[in-house]
């Protein structure tokens, strides 16, 4: 399958690495180059969420039925609720020529990887768990339990980000100036159109 538009961008890391920070940055900057794909939840819609803006909103059947036919590029439960990016929301992004952005865990990247998206891989790392761990609790958006269980995520997911090979490039986040001209460099060297016409595409395979 040949898509159009840009490679789309996956950022991930552990919860408190900073990804978000450098995310609103890149948009900040870049409002016109950059979309997010709208991802597809079973949990009810909360106050003011529309559909299709914020979320896809379905149901368990129709979500189930639907990762069974090879439709979304990654899918996982979270506190009993299905949540996924479907190829469809991803498309959407790449047709208007923006780079769609994905935050995803981990276990997201697994699965991306096993599909033809062929996005740009970017790890973002903290400088010690240590530092993580003072950044969560500064954030004070967790309490206790929640904390430990995002600490406990974030060694292992550290160990996987380090993996030669896992990741086009890991960024290290201790100083977020650095961190974001790193990011902002290696997204602009490495994101190319892939709007070809397919003629040129046969001829390249020849
Ligand atoms: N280089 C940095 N130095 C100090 N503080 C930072 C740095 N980068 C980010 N932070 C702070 O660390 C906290 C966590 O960052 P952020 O919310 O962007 O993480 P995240 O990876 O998006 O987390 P989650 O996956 O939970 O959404 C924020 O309060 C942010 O302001």
């Amino acid at each position: 399958m040949v898509q159009k538009g840009p490679r789309p961008l996956v950022l991930c890391g552990p919860s408190g690495s900073g990804k978000s920070t450098l995310l609103k940055r890149l948009l900040k900057e870049f409002p016109d180059k950059f979309g997010f794909s709208v991802s597809h939840t079973t949990r009810a819609p909360r106050p003011g969420e529309k559909n299709g803006v914020h979320y896809h909103f379905t149901n368990v059947e129709d979500m189930t039925a639907s990762i069974a036919r090879g439709e979304f590029i990654e899918s996982a439960v979270f506190n009993g609720n299905m949540y996924g990016t479907s190829k469809q929301s991803v498309d959407d992004v790449r047709c208007t020529g923006c780079i769609c952005v994905l935050d995803i865990d981990v276990e997201g990247v697994k699965q991306v990887k096993g599909t033809d998206f062929n996005p740009l891989l970017v790890f973002v790392m903290p400088p010690s768990l240590e530092e993580l761990e003072r950044r969560l609790r500064a954030r004070n958006t967790e309490h206790e339990e929640s904390l430990s269980g995002r600490l406990e995520i974030a060694r292992k997911e550290i160990i996987y980000g380090q993996e030669p090979g896992n990741f086009h490039i890991i960024i290290l986040n201790d100083n977020l100036d650095k961190a974001y001209a790193e990011l902002r460099e290696f997204v602009f060297k490495n994101v190319e159109e892939k709007e070809r016409d397919p003629k040129d595409q046969k001829a390249e395979e020849k």
